[in-house]
C-alpha cells in the first residue's frame, strides 16, 4: 500500500526539539504546591452541604450587618476537611460579600501555634491589619483596638479559631468567655463572629452549658470520607498538581481503597493526599514518568503509622498462613495488579508448598488463613461482589515494597522449616 505523507504541518518540530522537551519535562509533578497541605484548593469536592451551612450561619452579614454575633463548631476526625472548609469559605465568603458592597474580613488563627489568649488576639490583630502601637498591650487593650478598628472601618470580622481545643485546655475556660463573650451584648462586639474548629466536641466539655447548648447547635459535622469520596477528590487534586499520564484511576482507587472510611481506613484525605505525594516522589526519584501500584504500597508503609509492621504481626503466624501471604505477594509482584482472585492465589500456593517440599492445605483451610491474614489486618480480602463471574473473594496488599516482603517471609518460612514449626 503505498504511504501517502499528509502536508507537513507547520506545528512539526525538528526531532531533537522533541526529544529536548521530552527529557526536559518533569515526569510528575506540574505544581507540587497543589498537594501541600497549606493549599487551599478551588473546589471541595463532597463538602457543599457544609459549605452551604456555613453561608446559611453567616448570610446575616450581608443582609443584616450587625444583628449578631455569630458562633459555629465545625467538628470531625483528622483529614476531613475541617481547617479546608473553614478557609475556602473565609475566601469565597469575603469575595462574594465585597461584590455586594459588604467589607466582612476572614482571620484564621491556629490555636495549636497560637495557645496563650494574647497570642490568639495577637494574631487575630495581625491578620486583621490592625496597626498595634510599638508598646505592650494587654489582651483586653488589644482586643478592644480590634473591635475599634473594625468599627472605624465599618468591617465585620469572621474569625476560626483552628484546633480550638488546644486554647481552650491551655489556657482555660476564662480565656475562652473572654474570647466567645458568650454574654456580651454589646453592639460593638457583634463586629466579631467565630468559627470554632475542634475534632470532638466532647473535648469543649468545659464551655458552661449555654455555651456549649449554643455551639451545639450550631454544628457542622464533617463524617470521614468514603473511598469513593476520595477518589473523587484525589482525582480532582492529582489533575491539579500532577502530568496526564503520570497516574491512573487504579492507583487512584488503591489509595482510595485503602484509606476509605468504609473499607476500614481513617476516611482521612490528608493521609491520602500525602500517600499520593510520596508514591509520586518515589516514581520521580527513580525516573519514571508514572506512578505503580508498588509505589502506592511503598507510599503507604511509609507513610502510615498505624500499619504493624509485618514482621510482628506475622511472627507467630503458622507456616501455612505464611506460604498463602508469600504467594499473594509474589503474584501481585508478578502480575503488577492491585488485586487478585482467590482462586489464582491458591494456584501460586500450591506451587510455593512444592517449591518448599510443604504439603498444600485444602481450599477449605486455604479459604480459613486467608479470612485469618485479613482479620489481622495484613491483607484485605473483600467479596467480589456485582460486575465480576459468580462471586470471588478479592485479595490485595496495600503495603509494600514486596520485594522486601518476599526476602523476609522467604528467610521466616526457611526458619520456621528448619525449627520443624
Ligand atoms: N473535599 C476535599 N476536597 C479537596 N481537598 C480536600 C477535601 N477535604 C480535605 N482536603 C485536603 O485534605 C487535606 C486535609 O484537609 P484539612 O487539613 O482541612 O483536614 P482537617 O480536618 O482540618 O485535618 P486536621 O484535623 O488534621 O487539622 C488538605 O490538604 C485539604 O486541602
Amino acid at each position: 500500500m503505498s504511504e501517502s505523507f499528509g502536508v507537513v504541518s507547520l506545528e512539526n518540530k525538528d526531532t531533537w526539539k522533541i526529544i529536548e522537551e521530552e527529557l526536559e519535562k518533569p515526569s510528575i509533578f506540574k505544581s507540587r504546591e497543589s498537594l501541600s497541605p497549606e493549599y487551599i484548593p478551588g473546589q471541595l469536592p463532597h463538602r457543599d452541604k457544609e459549605l452551604k451551612a456555613l453561608a446559611s450561619y453567616f448570610k446575616h452579614l450581608v443582609t443584616t450587618p450587625g444583628s449578631i454575633s455569630q458562633r459555629v463548631l465545625i467538628t470531625g476526625r483528622i483529614g476531613t476537611g475541617k481547617t479546608a472548609l473553614a478557609k475556602v469559605f473565609g475566601r469565597d465568603f469575603t469575595r462574594l460579600a465585597a461584590e455586594k458592597g459588604y467589607k466582612v474580613r476572614y482571620a484564621h488563627v491556629n490555636c495549636h501555634r497560637n495557645r496563650s489568649l494574647y497570642n490568639v488576639i495577637a494574631d487575630i490583630g495581625r491578620q486583621l491589619d490592625v496597626p498595634v502601637p510599638p508598646r505592650g498591650l494587654s489582651s483586653k487593650e488589644m482586643y478592644d483596638l480590634i473591635l475599634n478598628h473594625l468599627d472605624e472601618r465599618d468591617e465585620y470580622a469572621v474569625i476560626t479559631l483552628d484546633e480550638f481545643h488546644y486554647f481552650a485546655n491551655i489556657s482555660g475556660p476564662d480565656a475562652v468567655y473572654f474570647i466567645v463573650r458568650t454574654y456580651d451584648a454589646e453592639e460593638l462586639f457583634r463586629r466579631l463572629n467565630f468559627i470554632f474548629i475542634a475534632i470532638d466536641p466532647v473535648k469543649l466539655g468545659f464551655l458552661d452549658p449555654t455555651t456549649e447548648g449554643y455551639l451545639l447547635r450550631h454544628l457542622v459535622k464533617l463524617n470521614p470520607y468514603t473511598s469513593q469520596q476520595l477518589f473523587d477528590i484525589l482525582k480532582y487534586r492529582a489533575g491539579e498538581s500532577m502530568y496526564e499520564g503520570s497516574y491512573d484511576d487504579e492507583v487512584l482507587k488503591f489509595i482510595a481503597d485503602f484509606e476509605g472510611w468504609d473499607k476500614g481506613g481513617g476516611g482521612n484525605a490528608r493521609h491520602a493526599l500525602e500517600i499520593l505525594h510520596v508514591a509520586g516522589s518515589s516514581a520521580e526519584a527513580e525516573g519514571r514518568s508514572r506512578i505503580t501500584i508498588e509505589d502506592v504500597r511503598k507510599a503507604i508503609m511509609s507513610t502510615s503509622r498505624e500499619i504493624l509492621t509485618v514482621s510482628e504481626a506475622i511472627r507467630d503466624s503458622p507456616i501455612h498462613e505464611l506460604l498463602i501471604l508469600l504467594s499473594i505477594v509474589k503474584l501481585l509482584r508478578k502480575t503488577g495488579r492491585s488485586e487478585l482472585k482467590m482462586g489464582e492465589v491458591e494456584d501460586e500456593y500450591n506451587a510455593v508448598c512444592e517449591f518448599y517440599g510443604e504439603v498444600p492445605r485444602k481450599h477449605t483451610q486455604v479459604y480459613e488463613y486467608v479470612m485469618n491474614l485479613s482479620r489481622a489486618g495484613i491483607i484485605q480480602a473483600r467479596s467480589s461482589g456485582k460486575g465480576q463471574r459468580g462471586r470471588s473473594t478479592l485479595i490485595t496488599l496495600p503495603y509494600g515494597p514486596l520485594d522486601v516482603l518476599e526476602r523476609y517471609l522467604d528467610e521466616l518460612i526457611r526458619k520456621k522449616i528448619q525449627l520443624g514449626l
